[in-house]
């Protein structure tokens, strides 16, 4: 799916109102009916709603929603700040809610007096992808912290928590209303992606308001989010009357006294992601760890304690490198050399990173078209700190672009981020991930998609998206908090018979 930009969501809007030959505000009723079907469905317990309307369409689209609720049966009360200065939609459904009649139309003022039934829902319709810098008129930044105070309501914003902006950092010092959901239309925002905004966004639901398909087909866009459909689009069977030589031959250099849990997981990962061959180039005082937990691997030793020696050439095999490592000097230089002389895409995490992060030097050595997977200690060890995400994530465009490679940047909305300068999101898994241990699981997957034949971006985002399926899986069986990343790697299975399906 595409991520639109403001101007682009505006053009959209725009079209899609002339091509369907129709009154602007229809669009803004569809969008209305969207979100009241999706609150009736979801949110059946809740019989009361305390609708907050701000100044523009955003506040038009709370006006339709007080009329639809109420037509349904439900108590609504709307409270509104100065509604004369409303643009035209906004004031025709203002206008009808008042003809109506039955619906109380209050002052924000009225709200400090009221008694927040528990089991009710506010509704915030202050402010939509119009707001323009901060928040900071008294009368908004007062409702919205009372709101953001409530206790026991439910709290539903209308297309993005007021105080956001849909694809930028917001300003520092801004009032941000806080949801337990945000129903969107149409798109994904890069606010609900990003952590320093998207912990105000509740869980996410983008709604389908029919904006024009042509349109959104055509245009050019930098950001997607890496959905169903375009993992399928790529994702290949396996295929009867075939061999192992068809699917691959992996290598995982990791490992290191002390850190063999890594080498064991990123190899267990590839061979669950079904390499036809896999390698452990490791260290002597790990191999009976290494043969016994992972019988089908085969061993190749790079050292003693730690990795000094790695003989691997380009035509051999498919390369991950990293976890568990170690930064011992000779691992350092054995490091440098190899990567000197290697000349195909392989995959790179942890210690790799680490050790390029001490020698800057080593970064024009990464073969084209290879896949770095930092997380953000990492990312920052290798590249400096940044303001915030949106900054971090603008800087890694940069690199992607300079070096040539596929960035993986992981968070808990990890990014893709390839030379071209495009970056997709990816949106399985869940927090139970952030456990040391689980990205030695993703080199693993990674490396083994790349060996079997896909190309980097494929298997960064297969390999990324299949992650965090088996994340979401072992949340199920498990728990968020008890499941390991070795699980991770039980649910491939899993994770497999769905792309299957
Ligand atoms: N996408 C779609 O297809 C559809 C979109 N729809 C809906 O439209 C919404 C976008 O509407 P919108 O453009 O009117 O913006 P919104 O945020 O409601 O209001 C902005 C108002 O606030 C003002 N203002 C700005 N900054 C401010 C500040 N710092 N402090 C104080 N005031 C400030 C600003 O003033 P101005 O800048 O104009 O002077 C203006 O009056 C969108 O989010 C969605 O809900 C649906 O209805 C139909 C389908
Ligand atoms: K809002």
């Amino acid at each position: 799916m595409k991520i639109l930009a403001l101007e682009q969501i505006r053009k959209c809007e725009e079209l899609t109102i002339k091509e369907e030959d129709m009154p602007s505000v229809n669009l803004m009723e569809r969008a209305a009916n969207a979100c009241a079907e999706w609150i009736t469905k979801n949110l059946y317990q809740v019989k009361r709603f305390n609708i907050f309307c701000g100044k523009g369409n955003n506040a038009g689209d709370g006006y339709a929603i007080a009329r639809i609720l109420k037509a349904k049966g439900f108590y609504v009360k709307v409270f509104s700040f100065n509604p004369k200065e409303l643009p035209p939609e906004a004031a025709k459904n203002h206008k009808r809610l008042r003809e109506l009649g039955d619906i109380e139309l209050l002052s924000f003022e009225k709200a400090y007096e009221l008694k927040f039934e528990e089991n009710s829902c506010v509704i915030d319709a202050l402010f939509g992808m119009g707001l323009k810098g901060k928040i900071d008129d008294p009368d908004f930044i007062k409702i919205i912290d009372f709101l953001n105070g409530l206790e026991n309501v439910h709290k539903v914003s209308l297309d993005i928590p007021s105080g956001l902006y849909i694809n930028d950092m917001y300003p520092e010092g801004t009032a941000i209303f806080k949801a337990d959901h945000t129903l969107s239309y149409q798109f994904w925002k890069k606010a609900f992606l990003h952590p320093e905004s998207g912990m105000y966004c509740g869980q996410v639901h983008i709604l389908d308001i029919g904006l024009n398909k042509n349109y959104i087909d055509e245009v050019e866009v930098e950001h997607f989010i890496s959905d169903d459909a375009k993992i399928n689009s790529f994702f290949r069977r396996r295929e009867a009357f075939t061999h192992k030589g068809r699917f691959g031959k992996s290598a995982l250099i990791a490992g290191s006294y002390g850190k063999m849990g890594a080498a064991v997981l990123s190899v267990a990962a590839a061979l669950r992601t079904g390499s036809g061959l896999v390698y452990s180039v490791s260290v002597d005082s790990g191999y009976h760890i290494m043969q016994t937990n992972n019988p089908e691997a085969m061993f190749r030793k790079g050292g003693n304690d730690f990795i000094d020696t790695i003989t691997i050439t380009d035509d051999e095999y498919t390369i991950g490198i990293g976890p568990g490592l170690g930064t011992e000097p000779q691992t350092q230089e054995a490091f440098a050399n190899f990567l000197k002389s290697y000349n195909k895409p392989l995959v790179m995490d942890a210690d790799a990173l680490n050790i390029i992060a001490q020698n800057h030097k080593l970064l024009k050595h990464i073969p084209e078209g290879s896949i770095i997977t930092p997380h953000i200690g990492e990312f920052e060890r290798l590249f400096g700190q940044f303001k915030n995400s949106f900054e971090r994530l603008d800087e890694a465009k940069k690199l992607a672009e300079e070096l040539k490679i596929y960035i993986v940047l992981k968070d808990h909305r990890t990014q893709i981020i390839t030379p071209e300068g495009k970056v997709y999101y990816n949106i399985t898994g869940n927090s139970g991930m952030a456990k040391g241990g689980s990205g030695d699981v993703l080199t693993g997957i990674i490396t083994s998609l790349l060996a079997q034949g896909y190309t980097s971006l494929q298997a960064a985002l297969l390999g990324v998206w299949m992650h965090g399926k088996a994340g979401d899986f072992a949340a199920e069986a498990h728990s968020k908090e008890s499941f390991l990343p070795s699980d991770l790697i039980h649910q491939l299975g899993e994770v497999f018979k769905l792309l299957n399906k």
